[in-house]
């Protein structure tokens, strides 16, 4: 299918941000994201990648530029349209024990997005009920942790299993937009590639579109459609995995990928 066809979900128009005493950490980023898609974001450590994440997620303002979210311009929103828009996008960051809270069960845990919401019940479990120990039980066995987990607290479980703990509170309302920032890079290998792969089954079950940001080429590779490369807060090659090899890729991304070889 043309992706051109495909409704644009995520539209980030020429943003601008600086911190106070650091030149600009985001140049000019613009970038689209379409309904259904997987978009990597790489660059090496500092470069901005979670400072945009942060910007699109509306946890820090931006200097200039505009954010557009499924033909809606979101800086002009009201209340209301901001909070749907908030709701439409869920986030997965890297340290899941900081994203948890301790003195909540995971029963709790996993319910806090839902329990925000009018409809309690997520369409992908409507036969579900109205139970939510049976809602939370099932939204655990979506990411392959067992229900019986359900009365544990966050220090009685791994780290593994936390993160899928927060895919699972990601999920559950059903956002069109998950923005991932380094999911896996506080796991060892072999979880790490166990929860690509959970994450992979889940976009293709639930079709949401998500930004993956790693500085892990091989990863955003494997999980993307097509790659933004990010270099001192400015976008400088964009690509569908297919042509990472092409000749015309920006100089960066070849170092980049000679990083790998
Ligand atoms: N709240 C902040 N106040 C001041 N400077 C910040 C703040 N957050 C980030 N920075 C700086 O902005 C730059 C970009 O940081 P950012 O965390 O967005 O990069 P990153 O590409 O996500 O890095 P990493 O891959 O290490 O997470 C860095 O120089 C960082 O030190």
């Amino acid at each position: 299918m043309n992706p051109k066809l495909v409704p644009e979900l995520l539209v980030v128009q020429d943003i601008q941000k600086s911190y106070r005493k650091k030149n600009k950490v985001l140049d000019g980023v613009s970038l689209t994201i379409r309904a259904g898609e997987c978009v990597g974001l790489i660059g090496e450590s500092g470069c901005g990648k979670s400072t945009l994440a942060r910007c699109i997620m509306l946890m820090q303002g931006v200097d200039s530029g505009a954010i557009w979210f499924q033909g809606n311009p979101v800086q002009a929103s009201n209340r209301e349209s901001l909070k749907r828009y908030k709701g439409q996008m869920q986030a997965v960051f890297q340290n899941p024990s900081a994203a948890l809270n301790p003195r909540l069960r995971l029963l709790e845990s996993v319910m806090e997005p839902l329990d925000q919401l009018e409809q309690k019940v997520p369409a992908f479990l409507k036969d579900c009920g109205p139970d939510r120990r049976e809602i939370a039980g099932k939204l655990l066995e979506c990411v392959g942790l067992s229900r019986e987990l359900l009365d544990r607290y966050p220090h009685e479980i791994s780290g593994g299993q936390k993160q899928r703990l927060c895919m699972a509170r990601a999920i559950s309302v059903e956002p069109a937009l998950i923005i991932m920032d380094e999911p896996t890079s506080s796991l060892d290998t072999l979880i790490q590639s166990e929860m690509l792969n959970l994450l992979k089954e889940l976009q293709g079950r639930l079709a949401f579109s998500y930004l993956f940001i790693s500085h892990d080429l091989p990863v955003v590779q494997y999980m993307c459609d097509r790659v933004l490369v990010m270099h001192e807060g400015r976008l400088v090659d964009e690509f569908v995995k297919e042509e990472l090899f092409a000749p015309d890729r920006h100089p960066y991304t070849r170092q980049l990928v000679a990083e790998y070889d």
